[in-house]
């Protein structure tokens, strides 16, 4: 279970995140909000790639600076930026990134097929990175971070730059893990989220302003599709 307890977080004196509270156990979650509303930020904060200002993240009940590294293998984060190793193919990118991760060494060539089969990213492996399209760039980002199996995976905008089909085939791998895994996906794309999520969450100026289940939410805004939910909460922002 991942807790964020009354979080804040400024950057000097602008206040981009204010008393986040959220409960995260297994399934899908997405978090919604439209460009600044501090998404990217709460997903740093969780990865811990930031400290937050205020609050407190807590993994299985213990902070996640308590775990020291040992909470790095538990959690699978993929960034908006691309930020790849340009000159290396996907293959070395992989498994440079499964080193990191100290997945063992007789495992590492399983392990990184693995998680390419499930991008669909296994026939360019031999590539160098900066070959790939934008879409392809994605998917191997989506796929470091699925090495090692992580219990918590962070994807920041996944589906960028994919198109129809990656997009679809992506939403399969991850539905997939929903039974036993947390995910947790930041995005602005309704539709990328809409059918997959177990509950979202807006984030609106960095505060939490709904939080629910799709019907729920349809319910409560009295609308028959997300994206009017969307508007509704948004639409002056957009
Ligand atoms: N390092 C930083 N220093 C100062 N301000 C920052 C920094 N990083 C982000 N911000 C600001 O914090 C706000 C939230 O940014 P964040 O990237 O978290 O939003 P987001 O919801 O992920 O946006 P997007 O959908 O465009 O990715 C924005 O106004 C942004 O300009």
């Amino acid at each position: 279970m991942l807790e964020m307890k009354n979080v804040y977080k400024n950057y000097g004196t602008y206040q981009v995140l204010k008393h986040v509270d959220l409960c995260l156990d297994e399934g899908i979650y997405a978090l919604l909000g439209p460009n600044g509303s501090g998404k990217s930020t709460l997903m740093k904060l969780i990865c811990r790639q930031l400290k937050p200002t205020k609050g407190q993240i807590l993994w299985k009940h213990k902070k996640i600076d308590d775990w020291g590294q040992h909470y790095f293998l538990d959690i699978g984060y993929a960034p908006q930026q691309q930020g790849l190793y340009e000159d290396m193919t996907g293959l070395q990118f992989l498994t440079y990134m499964a080193l990191l991760k100290g997945i063992e060494k007789k495992k590492l060539k399983n392990e990184v097929n693995r998680v390419a089969q499930l991008v669909n990213m296994d026939k360019f492996l031999k590539q160098k990175c900066k070959t790939y399209s934008g879409g392809m760039k994605q998917r191997i980002l989506v796929a470091q971070a699925l090495l090692n199996n992580p219990s918590l995976l962070l994807l920041d905008e996944p589906t960028t730059g994919l198109d129809p089909k990656e997009r679809v085939s992506l939403r399969n791998v991850l539905s997939h893990l929903s039974n036993d895994h947390i995910v947790f996906i930041a995005t602005h794309v309704v539709s990328d989220v809409e059918n997959l999520a177990k509950e979202i969450v807006f984030l609106k100026d960095g505060i939490i302003v709904g939080k629910g289940k799709k019907e729920d939410l349809l319910k409560q805004f009295q609308v028959h599709c997300l994206e009017d939910v969307y508007l509704k909460i948004f639409g002056d922002d957009i």
